[in-house]
């Protein structure tokens, strides 16, 4: 488990790192396969490394605000403006995984049309992409190698693959959620996500606990553990 701290605390320490991290959701009336309501749409991303985890990244406090680092971080990432507020920030956490890091965590609602233009916009990456393809372009040529190798380093750098959706329901055989949850995470944001989904009312106490017990069965299914 994560330490908490305040966002005040946080602010204090010197010689720590910050990262600012966000969960953008909002309700929906789209239905899956046409017949199961799937309520709402929870945004993650698949980072370069191939984990899980929110959109953001890492801010200097004493150049910008948390809050400014963060919507400066969501215009790179995926090209929107979405404007953040200290009234979004839920948690400040001791990072588990890396020494002297400060995870942030802010969640904010959006409506359905906004999360889909989110989604478009995360596909065609950032907005400076065209003017980083002429770099690239004239890299490529001076350098003597091929454009789509250049192109694949850049996509890295960005450290982002895409949006994906939060399956918020149970399949047979532990399909949705259950087998989301089964999947690997940066750092803290597997506890990010459970607590802000319950945090948020979109879904109960009891379908969590539900969903982190079938995942758990799955990973030791997987690892041939069988307890
Ligand atoms: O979704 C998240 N929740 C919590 N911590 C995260 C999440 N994503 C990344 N981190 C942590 O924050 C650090 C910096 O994040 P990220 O890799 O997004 O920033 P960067 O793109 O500015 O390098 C990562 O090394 C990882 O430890």
């Amino acid at each position: 488990m994560a330490e908490q701290i305040t966002r005040e605390d946080a602010l204090t320490r010197e010689g720590y790192r910050h990262a600012c991290h966000i969960m953008l959701y909002g309700d929906s009336s789209a239905k899956l396969f046409g017949k199961i309501p799937i309520k709402h749409i929870v945004l993650m991303q698949m980072r370069f490394d191939g984990l899980l985890g929110f959109p953001g990244g890492l801010v200097n406090p004493s150049e910008e605000t948390l809050e400014a680092g963060l919507s400066r971080e969501l215009h790179e990432e995926v090209g929107v403006a979405v404007p953040v507020g200290v009234d979004n920030h839920v948690s400040s956490c001791l990072s588990p995984s890396c020494p002297r890091l400060i995870t942030h965590f802010y969640i904010k609602k959006m409506t359905e049309s906004e999360l889909k233009e989110m989604e478009k916009a995360a596909v065609a990456t950032a907005t400076d992409h065209g003017l980083e393809v002429k770099t690239l372009s004239v890299i490529s040529r001076v350098c003597k190698c091929t454009y789509k190798i250049l192109l694949c380093i850049f996509l890295i750098c960005l450290q982002v693959l895409g949006m994906v959706r939060v399956p918020l329901y149970f399949l047979k055989n532990g399909g949705g959620l259950p087998y989301f949850l089964s999947h690997s995470f940066i750092s803290n944001s597997r506890a990010q996500l459970l607590s802000a989904l319950q945090r948020c009312g979109l879904l109960s106490q009891g379908e969590l606990e539900k969903a982190v017990r079938q995942a758990e069965q799955m990973r030791r299914t997987r690892s041939g553990d069988p307890h």
